[in-house]
């Protein structure tokens, strides 16, 4: 029997990098949220005993259904018996909101579904967003991503995602990143409406951002353009991009943000969306 499984959009509200490990991964303190925009992934049982994916849907082109896929190895993780995965990419690729990582989390949670297997243990070793995108609600994300910690529930609030679709590496910007060795995130407290969550995060940073800027001026100029739109409270950058989030109190206010930064730049992907 076939089982679907949404993976939603990661938002990286705030990323503090607090630290760097021996073998070079850097400590995070981040404040994650998902969004109601994301892929699609479908599991069944293969018919030949080999591992399968077939992928659709708007950004399908930028991506191989081959072994590399995250879906593909989220599978093997889980172990035999194979399934093919349908993909529906939705998402912009390599974007800093965790496409790939909610991907194989949806994987996980498919075939969990499909035929009640086990959610494997060591997730991290996907990717280090991976056991975030497993839990998909509101976090705080520590150590590399592993250490998950509850936060006070979001209040009412739009977002409009801007990517100018440009692929950005990950690795490349915590590379270009000049100081590991960062404050961390100040504890969340309770936020009684967007304007509260706004004046919470002007307390915080994105420490991935500069570098991002550094590499791409593109980062900027989508942080410009959030910026000018009537009703924005905030715009920042999540995870390591290129994707930037503007945040509104009002449905409206969202609405006309994307349709105007869709007027001046056709060529980029601009949603409007809410935390889940
Ligand atoms: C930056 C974040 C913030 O949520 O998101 P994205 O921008 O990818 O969405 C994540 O930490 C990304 O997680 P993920 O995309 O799963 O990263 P991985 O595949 O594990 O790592 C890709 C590369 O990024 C670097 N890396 C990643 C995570 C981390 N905590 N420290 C690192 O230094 C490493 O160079 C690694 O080789
Ligand atoms: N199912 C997938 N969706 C997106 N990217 C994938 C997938 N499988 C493997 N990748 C690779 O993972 C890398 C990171 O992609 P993605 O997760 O979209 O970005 P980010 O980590 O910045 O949020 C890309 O280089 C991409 O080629």
């Amino acid at each position: 029997m076939a089982a679907e499984a949404f993976a939603p959009a990661k938002i990286n509200l705030a990323l503090h990098v607090t630290g760097k490990r021996s073998d070079g991964y850097h400590l995070i303190d981040s404040l994650v949220v998902f969004a109601a925009v994301g892929d699609k992934v479908t599991a069944e049982p293969s018919r030949d005993g080999n591992w399968h994916l077939a992928i659709n849907g708007p950004f399908a082109l930028g991506l191989n259904p081959d072994p590399s896929n995250l879906v593909i190895k989220a599978g093997k993780l889980s172990g035999d018996p194979p399934a093919l995965f349908t993909l529906t990419k939705r998402l912009p690729i390599a974007a800093g909101i965790g496409g790939g990582s909610s991907d194989a989390a949806a994987a996980l949670r498919a075939l969990s579904d499909m035929d009640g297997r086990p959610i494997p243990q060591d997730v991290v070793s996907l990717g280090a967003d991976v056991p975030v995108c497993l839990r998909a609600e509101p976090a705080r994300m520590r150590g590399i991503g592993e250490d998950l910690s509850p936060v006070p529930p979001m209040p009412k609030v739009y977002l409009v995602l801007v990517n100018a679709t440009r692929h950005m590496s990950t690795r490349a910007v915590f590379q270009t990143l000049e100081t590991a060795d960062n404050d961390p995130m100040p504890d969340p407290v309770p936020w009684d409406d967007a304007a509260a969550l706004a004046d919470w995060l002007k307390t915080t940073r994105n420490d991935l951002e500069p570098p991002a800027r550094r590499l791409d001026g593109t980062v900027a100029r989508t942080i410009d353009r959030i910026e000018d739109t009537e009703g924005c409270l905030f715009a920042r950058m999540s995870g390591s991009g290129a994707t930037c989030f503007g945040l509104y109190a009002s449905e409206d206010n969202a609405r006309r943000a994307a349709k105007a930064i869709r007027g001046f730049e056709p060529e980029w992907w601009v949603t409007t969306t809410t935390p889940l």
